[in-house]
């Protein structure tokens, strides 16, 4: 009987006396936010999944799609407390029958779904911006606690037929530092320096650095580069972004790939010698040799220029590492990977630019000794003391010592072929740190080759590296890498004997 004007005057005054006379505040968290989804309701749903889990009556168990863990969430009209700074706030699930369907984009939900927050007036404006602030980070970290590591990669021709620049698959690589053969100090010295890293927020905001950190591996094939990059992504929990520079066709490109990944990941670039035009240098001694050719070839050589100019080039990768881009974003590790160290050129190794250079080198004994381990479960043995004497001077990388330990289950035997095959090994080339061969024991002795050595980069000269070779030596071997990139594939072997 009553005017709708009537009616709806009277609810306002009924809610505005509420209001009034309560002694709490009401915040309203709903599920979709327009026609967009509201992501601090996922965030409340996470961070109430604990309190929902041991408090509440009754709770939606659920698994998301990339999660290994279930989460519990509120049921309907559900409701739990908790208190932050001394004030208590209050929680409660909602869920509404919809009368219709309001967009498109809620399709296929009938409910709506909203969480309300209550918590005393006197309260409000002292802690609700911090409560607010702690759910937020709160539930960035369960999140990446709960979802599994992804490993990335870009797409060919820059896009996906999704248009994403990246690629993903679930990254479930099983090396860790437990099972990497690694001098055990070593071993410790990285994942010192990882964990230093995780929690350097405040240090790299202090100092004024981006929080990032890059690693340059260096060693011969076969050494334990890609492992440890899985093992430090396992020790991180980062996703992993595998860039495949051969893809990438210009510094833009580079540039949106860098803004696409997410914080907390480690961006991979594996043999870094071989995927990209390292010389802007190299451009130069083309130019100055083309003054001297005929019109024809000068024509060739300024379109060969040109495409060139529009690929990947070292000051545009240089730039991605730590130019001004490098920056947006946080939580960053960025590693390459090579077989010739000495084949990169001294800009990418100068200081402060990779932060750690990380010699892996052959299997050495303590090294050996975790394979066994991993292999054989054993820590110690009879033939231990054989194998100790022979393992420096036969110089076989962990790869190979791994592949004589997986065929024999029988540790006796196992340790009997690969101490045979270490002798066998003991009179063939080897190689040194830069990738350069040496003659039988000759060369780098195997007592000069520590086992993995670990180059802090911060304060430290790499002139040292580099200095045997005069500037315009350098050039020429970039020049002959060059050349070598437009000869058919090598395999690793052949490329490094040549
Ligand atoms: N340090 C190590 N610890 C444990 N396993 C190792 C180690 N090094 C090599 N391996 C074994 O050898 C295989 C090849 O190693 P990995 O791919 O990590 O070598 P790499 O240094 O990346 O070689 P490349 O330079 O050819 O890429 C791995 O699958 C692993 O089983
Ligand atoms: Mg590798």
């Amino acid at each position: 009987l009553m005017p709708p004007e009537f009616r709806y005057a009277f609810s306002r005054f009924g809610r505005f006396l509420f209001d009034y006379l309560s002694w709490y505040n009401y915040f309203d968290v709903h599920e979709f936010d327009g026609i967009t989804s509201n992501e601090l309701y996922n965030c409340v749903q996470l961070h109430l999944s604990s309190s929902a889990s041991t408090s509440a009556q009754r709770a939606t168990l659920c698994r998301a799609k990339n999660s290994n863990k279930i989460t519990y969430s509120l049921a309907r009209s559900e409701k739990v407390s908790e208190k932050f700074k001394g004030a208590q706030v209050w929680w409660q699930h909602h869920i509404q029958e919809r009368a219709a369907q309001v967009s498109i984009w809620e399709r296929g939900s009938d409910e709506k779904r909203y969480y309300s927050l209550k918590i005393r007036k006197q309260d409000r404006d002292r802690v609700l911006a911090d409560y607010l602030d702690h759910i937020l980070n709160h539930a960035k970290q369960l999140q990446h606690g709960n979802r599994e590591k992804q490993l990335y990669t870009n797409a060919k021709n820059n896009y996906n037929y999704h248009r994403q620049p990246w690629e993903c698959v679930p990254f479930k690589h099983p090396s860790t530092f437990d099972t990497l053969a690694l001098d055990p100090a070593r071993k410790e010295e990285i994942t010192n320096d990882l964990q230093e890293f995780m929690r350097g927020e405040e240090f790299y905001h202090r100092v004024g650095r981006s929080w990032k950190r890059g690693y340059l591996l260096y060693g011969p094939p076969g050494t334990g580069k890609s492992s440890m990059i899985a093992a430090i992504a396992n020790f991180t929990g980062y996703d992993v972004y595998d860039l495949e520079l051969t893809e990438v066709t210009s510094n833009a490109e580079l540039r949106k790939l860098l803004i696409k990944t997410t914080n907390k990941s480690i961006i991979v670039i594996e043999d870094i010698d071989c995927s990209v035009n390292l010389s802007d240098r190299a451009k130069r001694k083309k130019e100055k040799k083309e003054s001297e050719m005929p019109s024809s070839m000068t024509a060739m050589m300024a379109k060969q220029m040109e495409e060139e100019g529009s690929r990947v080039t070292l000051s545009g990768l240089l730039n991605f590492t730590d130019g001004l881009w490098s920056c947006c974003g946080s939580e960053r590790i960025i590693i390459f990977t090579t077989n010739h160290i000495d084949r990169l050129d001294p800009a990418l190794l100068r200081s402060g630019r990779m932060d750690m250079h990380i010699f892996m080198s052959h299997c050495t004994f303590p090294a050996f000794k975790i394979l066994a381990q991993n292999y054989l479960g054993i820590s110690e043995h009879e033939l231990f003391p054989e194998v100790e004497a022979v393992i420096d001077a036969g110089m076989m990388t962990p790869a190979d010592v791994s592949e004589i330990l997986i065929k024999k289950r029988d540790p006796f035997e196992a340790l009997e072929a690969l101490i045979e095959a270490l002798k066998a090994a003991k009179d063939k080339p080897k190689v040194d740190e830069k990738g350069d061969f040496t003659e039988g024991n000759s060369g780098l002795g195997a007592t000069d080759i520590p086992e993995v050595e670990v180059k802090e980069e911060a304060g430290t000269n790499h002139a040292d590296m580099s200095s045997a070779k005069q500037p315009d030596e350098r050039i020429e071997k970039i020049d002959d890498k060059i050349d070598c990139q437009n000869e058919p594939a090598l395999n690793k072997g052949e490329e490094s004997s040549k």
